[in-house]
């Protein structure tokens, strides 16, 4: 049997909400040129002189508002994924972050520690869909890592699953009690946003992404790198598994930073014009994330339900991201049994 370990990987988040934390963790992400797309000088003159300095004191504030007394949501249930995972297998579960700690180096020599003489890591990127700015970004810096530290072990990684039905299963069901009673108005599926831009650059033929006609619709190679795409996706998957009413389905996209154009529509504003449109009931789900973060409990449980309810809406109920979810624990006990069974060859989902 190979001599095996396993990277749980996710984001990040500041080692505090202290505002020096806070600048450190959005320096590193921000001056990821696969999240901030320039230029090296003109991404340093932007992020270090501009959006940081401006951001990290509010950005602070946000974190302020989620901590919880064990620290970082993120971080705590990425910990608490490992923690469940871990007693279905032999071989060491790690956890590793993008950004801040623990740090992919750390998550390697853990491993090393605990197998002598390992020959495999299996790397599980918890991203769902495919974009440059999250799982092509922990990839190529696990890649990175391990190269420049020229590890004798090889790395294989797990591909995003969007479409995977245990997945959509465990979202599905995740998402059954609410709609249960159909005492709701609508069901917006909000995942993060990033720049059309992005979704082009990750377009290997060139030719096809927000080229085409209605182009996630349109059969192509490029589904493969595209997040609008699978995004789409799981929202229709989940949608058909629940048999959720077309009318009270819809997709937005949340956290735009700057004035890039990113995928529309944007979850900020649908917000104010739902109510106008008679929502008054409204349930929101956001797949992009496996853990519930910054992102779904201020963004949208606290800001968005503000801005919801100030324009005429009656409630706002975010739906917890899959987190420990026994389904979603079970699925990716699964995936990593079939991975490391079949001998790390490409692991093919749905
Ligand atoms: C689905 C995964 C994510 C993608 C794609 C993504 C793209 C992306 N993000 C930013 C900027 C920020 N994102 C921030 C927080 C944040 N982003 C993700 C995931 C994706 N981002 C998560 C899980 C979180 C929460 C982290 C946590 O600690 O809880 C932040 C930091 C917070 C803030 O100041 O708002 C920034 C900044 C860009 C620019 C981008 C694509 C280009
Ligand atoms: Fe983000
Ligand atoms: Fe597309």
């Amino acid at each position: 049997m190979a001599k095996r370990g396993i990277i749980l990987m996710n984001l990040g988040s500041p080692d505090s909400t202290e505002v020096k934390d806070v600048r450190r963790y959005l320096n590193e992400f921000l001056m990821d040129g696969k999240v901030i797309d320039m230029p090296f000088l003109l991404r340093t003159l932007l992020v270090r002189g501009f959006i940081v300095p401006l951001r990290a004191p509010k950005s602070a504030e946000a974190y302020r508002s989620i901590w919880w007394p064990n620290g970082s949501p993120l971080i705590v249930l990425t910990e608490q994924l490992q923690q469940a995972i871990q007693p279905e297998f032999d071989e060491p579960v790690e956890i590793a972050m993008r950004y801040g700690n623990p740090t992919p180096q750390a998550a390697y020599e853990n491993l090393l520690k605990k197998v002598p003489g390992l020959e495999e890591v299996i790397l599980f990127p918890l991203y769902p869909h495919y974009a440059m700015s999250s799982y092509e970004t922990a990839v190529e810096y696990m890649k990175e890592v391990h190269k420049k530290h020229n590890y004798a072990f090889k790395l294989t990684t797990i591909k995003p699953f969007y479409n995977n039905p245990d997945y959509i299963q465990a979202l599905s069901e995740s998402i059954r009690p609410y709609v249960a009673g159909n005492s709701y108005d609508k069901i917006l599926f909000s995942y993060h946003g990033i720049p059309e831009r992005h979704v082009q650059k990750t377009d290997m033929t060139g030719a096809h992404c927000l080229k085409v006609n209605d182009c996630c619709n349109v059969p192509s190679q490029a589904h493969t790198t595209c997040y609008r795409h699978q995004t789409m996706q799981t929202t229709k998957l989940t949608a058909d598994r629940l048999n959720l009413p077309k009318e009270k389905v819809e997709q937005t996209f949340q956290s735009r930073l700057g004035r890039d154009q990113w995928l529309l529509p944007y979850t900020a504003q649908r917000l104010l014009e739902l109510p106008k449109e008679g929502v008054k009931k409204l349930l929101v789900v956001c797949p992009a994330f496996v853990s519930d973060c910054l992102e779904t409990l201020e963004e949208i449980a606290m800001q968005g339900k503000e801005s919801f309810i100030e324009a005429g809406g009656e409630e706002l109920t975010l739906i917890p991201c899959l987190n420990v979810d026994p389904l979603w624990v079970n699925a990716a006990v699964k995936w990593l049994k079939e991975y490391a069974e079949a001998g790390s060859k490409e692991m093919i989902l749905a």
